[in-house]
């Protein structure tokens, strides 16, 4: 099938100190989470000016995707959109309605499923759509990339570098990934079982360990948000250095693989907050990179979208099905991704 541009789908983040609430409160409307969170979330982006990551880090993806489809002889035209911040997704499914698009193909930079890694795009799509009325282009979103070689690969060179850094070969490898609601965890995949988000993780934990060669290695959570009376996915990471310690570990590579790039979670909660704790305990740590600055990431995107355009075979490392592909805003199955109970 042909199509006349990619949209990158991305969360958005605050680019100055002013913006900082304002975004904040996008993210967070209608979600439940208290002041007290909002506040301390609100000091970890003024701890950088005000300023995340994560738009540089997308601005990089998408020059080095540009290039990539250039190279490739494919002029399809990259476009940016985000769920919480300028550039919004309804701005710029406008523009791509005024520029002609009819079809396009949509990247969104999470590699999994659930309500927050992909259900909240699919919802985005069609609250865009909706914004721009019968101009809107068909938005075909591409499948969660999870088990994708290259991902896996670009994730396992960078533990790889990690334990060369420390220099420590018995170092622990703990994977570390958002945390989320237990509720929203009981969302189903396309297999229709639960779990599908911390399956993925586990799944893609085991893959990136094994091509890293790394035998033993730990999967715990991060980002913690939310009321502290609901259950979301535990051990965090800081409580789980504390307890390697306890057992006499003696130093510990952690890598953020539920990250696609160095987001303020990832610099905050990790570069910050566990290390402080590694260095607290005497502990050697060193923390992994992303897939996201890897040449391989791009290449990647590349091959998601041929899987469209050339019908090319999607390249899977696991068993679990392929998801997240929908037009529209549907879902790849019924009742993908949706949490038990809404
Ligand atoms: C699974 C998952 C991913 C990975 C998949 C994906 O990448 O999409 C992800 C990514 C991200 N989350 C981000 C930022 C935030 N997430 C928040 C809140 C929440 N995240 C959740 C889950 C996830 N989040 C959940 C269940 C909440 C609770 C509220 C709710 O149910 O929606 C809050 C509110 C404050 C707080 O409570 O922490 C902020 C500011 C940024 C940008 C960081 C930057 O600026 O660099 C990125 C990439
Ligand atoms: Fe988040």
């Amino acid at each position: 099938m042909s199509f006349d541009a990619l949209l990158f789908l991305s969360f958005g983040g605050p680019e100055g100190p002013e913006e900082v609430r304002p975004f904040l409160e996008n993210v967070t409307r209608g979600r439940g989470v208290p002041p007290e969170r909002l506040d301390e979330v609100a000091e970890h982006y003024h701890h950088f000016g005000g300023v995340s990551p994560i738009n540089r880090l997308n601005r990089e993806i998408m020059a080095g995707l540009q290039e990539q489809l250039r190279a490739e002889g494919r002029d399809l035209p990259v476009y940016w959109g985000n769920r919480n911040w300028h550039p919004m997704i309804e701005d710029t499914v406008a523009r791509m309605a005024e520029d002609g698009v009819r079809r396009a193909l949509v990247f969104p930079t999470s590699a999994w499923g659930g309500y927050s890694g992909c259900k909240q795009y699919h919802e985005d799509i069609v609250r865009a759509r909706e914004a721009v009325g019968e101009q809107a282009p068909d938005l075909v979103k591409l499948r969660q990339f999870f088990d994708h070689p290259l991902f896996v690969s670009a994730n396992a060179d960078a533990v790889r570098r990690a334990y060369a850094d420390l220099g420590d070969t018995e170092a622990r490898l703990v994977f570390t990934a958002h945390s989320i609601p237990l509720r929203a965890d009981s969302a189903q995949g396309p297999d229709g079982r639960p779990e599908w988000y911390s399956r993925q993780i586990a799944e893609s934990a085991r893959l990136v360990a094994e091509e890293a060669g790394v035998e033993t290695y730990d999967v715990v959570w991060q980002s913690r948000s939310g009321p502290p009376h609901v259950p979301w996915l535990e051990p965090d990471v800081v409580d789980h250095i504390e307890e390697l310690h306890a057992k006499g570990v003696a130093s510990v590579v952690v890598s953020p693989i539920g990250f696609v790039s160095d987001h303020l979670e990832v610099v905050w909660d990790l570069d910050n907050e566990a290390a402080e704790k590694a260095a607290e305990l005497g502990m050697g740590f060193a923390r992994a990179g992303t897939a996201g600055d890897d040449p391989r990431f791009a290449k990647m995107i590349v091959e998601l979208i041929s899987e469209h355009v050339d019908e090319v075979r999607p390249r899977k490392l696991s068993l679990m099905p392929a998801a997240g592909c929908g037009r529209n805003g549907e879902a790849c199955s019924p009742g993908c991704c949706t949490s038990v109970n809404g």
